[in-house]
Formats: structure tokens, sequence, C-alpha cells
């Protein structure tokens, strides 16, 4: 062989060295994960209506989102559940504590407001207002009013004086009732400089920084398992074990098996060793587990430019009394107006008078004005006015908390169900949330079923997260629901509502 072949073989070796080292480095560097934040909030944008995780509470127009589909189908414990004519829930008339660890701008006028009612106690409130024993109508009003609409265009707007007034109402059959709405309109200061007098905490991030508040799930759930899966080698004794654990945590029959399978067939394909695997292992399996892919933007934002002809959004908030459906209402409101917006509040909870007074400070709070009815007042008639009223006045969004002081589910169909079909009568209702009190674990559910049943719930709120350990109610509502857990409470404070993220509340477990 002469010398220049030796060196032709050479270089045409180092040529083909070179090529692989090039073509291996670009390979590695294409598999690499990565874990730019933002990398990864892109990868979930576009998946479940343009929420985004660690992105805030997602908000998004009715318009624009498919209704969520309930696969009823997929309901796996259905036996003993209630039927209808059942109870709905066991009533909770026992006093609670409002908003407590709040301060609350109070005007002379709203102490002595509050001492009045105050001083009407729960039995004054059963026997005093002869309205409450009156069977309710369907409002004959906003049916004439639409049919009116329908035929000659938008409805005359509502004087402002009998605004002012407080108690006037533009319809006199509601007047005969006693049970007529009334409007409270913070009329001293623009809206903007009283949203402005209390900052609210942003939206995004809240799960990750109130991800303490989970301690108590924490405790049962993720460092239960964990301490169970890392350990290695587990024989049938120890799979019972993480099984009872899930189901201790509320994760249901159903999800807690099909985790338990997932685990064990993934631990034996992948030959998972070691507790930080387990930990990667169980994360993944519990992520998937709570849908991560469900729409769980909140649809309260206008359809179009409601100072242009747009319409509201029109947001239900129902659920049993004493889940926290109006701080929920206030909470969200708070996320609203952070976001920009202008919101109208409907207390249509209107059995407890205190429910109303309630709504009206979160409302003075953030600068939203609050159609209200007097105690006793029909529900549906109140949530019709604050529809109305907030399509006259143009507002982004009105929210509307209903009465959950049912104690029956027929009971219940005839009120929410009321509520819901006037509504719709003046306009289209994009979100119904569900608020749940996660720490009645099954009842919780059983309330869901019967809610389910009344109205088309789009959306759940789980509050109270803070003060149990069984987190694990988020899996199972949502699979018996088929409903997607949109936000959650995680403590009275006013800003301590957050969108519930999948991939946050598995890491506020397992850290
Ligand atoms: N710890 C905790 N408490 C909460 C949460 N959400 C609401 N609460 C408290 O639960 C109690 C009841 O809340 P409300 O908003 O009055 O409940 P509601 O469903 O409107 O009740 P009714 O007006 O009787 O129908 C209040 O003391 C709230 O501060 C939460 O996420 N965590």
């Amino acid at each position: 062989m002469t010398t220049t072949n030796v060196i032709l073989i050479v270089v045409a070796a180092l040529v083909v060295l070179a090529l692989l080292v090039g073509t291996g480095f670009l390979l590695a560097r294409r598999r690499r994960v990565s874990l730019s934040r933002d990398e990864q909030r892109d990868t979930s944008a576009g998946q479940g209506g343009g929420y985004r995780t660690g992105g805030g509470v997602s908000l998004s127009s009715g318009a624009d989102t498919a209704v969520t589909e309930h696969p009823v189908e997929e309901r796996t414990e259905t036996e003993g559940q209630p039927a209808v004519g059942d109870d709905a829930a066991v009533p909770r008339d026992s006093e609670r504590r409002g908003i407590v660890d709040v301060p609350l701008p109070t005007t002379s006028e709203d102490e002595a407001a509050t001492t009045d009612r105050d001083d009407s106690s729960v039995e004054d409130a059963g026997t005093a207002p002869e309205t409450r024993e009156e069977p309710r109508q369907e409002p004959a009003v906003p049916e004439q009013q639409t049919a009116a609409e329908d035929s000659t265009g938008p409805a005359p707007e509502i004087p402002r004086e009998s605004t002012e007034a407080g108690a006037a109402t533009s319809a006199p059959e509601r007047s005969e009732t006693g049970s007529a709405p009334e409007r409270a309109v913070p009329e001293e200061e623009p809206e903007s400089e009283r949203a402005g007098t209390e900052p609210i905490e942003p939206s995004a991030g809240r799960l990750e920084r109130l991800r303490g508040r989970l301690s108590r799930s924490r405790s049962m759930l993720g460092q239960g398992v964990l301490g169970l899966l890392g350990a290695g080698d587990l024989d049938e004794e120890s799979w019972e074990e993480i099984e009872d654990t899930l189901l201790m945590a509320d994760i249901g029959a159903a999800t807690s098996s099909e985790i338990i399978e997932r685990l064990r067939t993934e631990m034996a394909a992948r030959a998972v060793r070691g507790p930080e695997q387990a930990r990667a292992l169980l994360r993944e399996v519990l992520v998937e587990a709570l849908g991560p892919e469900l729409p769980r933007s909140v649809r309260a934002l206008p359809h179009g430019d409601p100072s242009d002809g747009g319409k509201p959004a029109v947001v239900l908030v129902v659920g049993v009394n004493g889940t926290g459906k109006t701080t929920t209402t206030g909470k969200l409101a708070r996320v609203l107006v952070a976001d920009g917006r202008s919101v109208l509040l409907g207390a249509a909870d209107t059995f407890r008078a205190a429910a109303v007074e309630q709504l009206g400070t979160w409302g003075e709070r953030v600068g939203a004005e609050v159609v209200r009815g007097n105690e006793g007042a029909d529900p549906a008639s109140v949530a019709f006015e604050a529809v109305q009223r907030g399509a006259d006045t143009g507002v982004d969004a009105i929210l509307v908390d209903t009465a959950g002081r049912l104690h029956t589910k027929t009971g219940l169909m005839d009120e929410l169900g009321k509520v819901k079909r006037v509504v719709e009568k003046r306009a289209q209702v994009d979100e119904v949330l569900l608020v749940l009190d996660a720490t009645t674990g099954q009842n919780g559910l059983a309330q869901a079923r019967v809610f389910a049943d009344v109205v088309d719930v789009t959306g759940i709120v789980l509050t109270k997260l803070d003060g149990t350990a069984k987190g694990g109610i988020v899996f199972q509502v949502q699979r018996e629901l088929g409903v997607p857990v949109k936000l959650v409470g995680l403590g009275e404070g006013a800003d301590d509502l957050a969108p519930f993220e999948p991939q946050a509340f598995v890491d506020a477990l397992l850290e």
C-alpha cells in the first residue's frame, strides 16, 4: 500500500468520525428535557381552552369554548346515591363565621345595617317576613320584558333614581310580594378608585404560593403513598396498604384501583428502583388521573365588547349553603377586577340576610354594583334583575350567587332550575360553577351529583382544601361528574382562590 493510499484512508476515517460526532451531538440536543418554565408553559397552552399552568386564573368567553360534555356513563359509583326526592344535603343552619380575618372597609351605615340584620335572629328570619311563606311564582315581569324585547328591541333602561332609592323597582308585581330586588350602587367613588384602594394579589402562581395550605393532604396522600412506594420490593400487602391510603384520602375506589394498576404495570416495565424514580412515576400517574387536558378556563369574559353591543358573560355560582358560594363569588370578582374587567354581582341567595350583606361587602371592596333581594325575595327574580342590569350597564361579567338552602332535591330542582331558566330568558349562561366543600367528603360528592342533575354544571370550585387531609376528593369529583375542577379555595382570605392546575397540585402533594 502506497503512502498516498494510507493518507487517503486516514482522511476518510477522520471524515466519517467527524460526521458521527456531529450527528450524535445534534440528537443529544434534541432529546434533552427542557426545564425552561416558558417552554413548559407553551406546551400546555392551547390545551383546555387557553388554560396555562402557572398562568393565573384562565378566563375565556363562553362563545369561544365548546360546552363541556358530561360523560355520565363513566360514573362508576352510582349505587345508593341520591335520587329525585331524596335529601340533597344535611341543612347546615348552624351559625357560622362570616369573613372574619379580612379587614373590611366599613362605614357607619354598614355597621347600622349589619346590626339591624344581626338583631333579627334566625328564628325571626323564619317567621317575620310574610312573603317567605307565600308560594313563589315564576316572575311574570321578566317574561313580559323578554317578550317585549324580542319584538321591540332592548328593554327600557332602568331609571337610575330607582336604583338610588334602593328599594324601588320597575316591576309592580314584585312590589306587591315585597320580594323585589334592590340594587346597591357604590356611588361615592368611581369604580376604578374603589378597586384601586385595595390591592388584589395576582392570580398567577397562586397554587404554588398557597401550596403550604395543602399540608394535611400532603401528609396523608403524598407522603403516605411515597413512603410505601419508595421502599421497593412491594408485596401484595404493601399494595393493599397503598390502596387503603388512596381511599382514606377520598380518591375513590375506581380511581384508586386504576392508579394502583398503572403503578404496578409501570414499575415492572420501567424497572423502577429507589424513592426518586418512584416519586417521578407517582407524579406522572396522579397528574394523568387528574385529566390535565380538561378545559379549566372560567368562561367569564364577555361576548364582544359590552360597550359596543357585546354581551356580558353570565356566571351562576351554585352549591349547598355553607360550602363557600358567596366567598367564592367575591373572590372571583376580585380576580376579574384585577384582570381589568367590570363586574356586577347578583345576590340571589335571599334565604339568609347575612349572605346578601356579605356579597354587598365584597361588591364594595371591588367597586362592583350589587343587585340584591330582600330576605325571602324570589331568587329567580333577583337573578333576572341582575342580568338585566348588567346588560344595561354594559359590564363585562355578571356573577350570580344563588341560594343553596334547600333541603330536598325536589325543592332544589324547582328553585335552581327556575333561576337558570329565568336568567336564560335574558342572556346565555356561560358558566355554572358548582361550589363544593372539600371537607365534606362523600357527602359533597352526593351533593355534586344532585346539582349536576339539576343544572348543567360546567366547572367545580373545591373550597376549604386548606382544612382537609382528603384532597383526593379532587380526583373523585372530576371522575364522577366528568366536570373539571377549575378553581380551589385554599383559605378564608380574599385572594385565597387559586386556579386548579393538576401538575402544581400533585407537586404540592409530593413535595
Ligand atoms: N378555610 C376556608 N374557609 C372557607 C373557604 N371558602 C369559604 N370559606 C368559609 O366558609 C364559610 C362559609 O362561606 P360562605 O361563602 O358564607 O358560604 P355560602 O355557601 O355562601 O353559604 P350560605 O350563604 O349560607 O349559602 C365562611 O366562613 C368562609 O370564610 C376556603 O377555601 N377555605
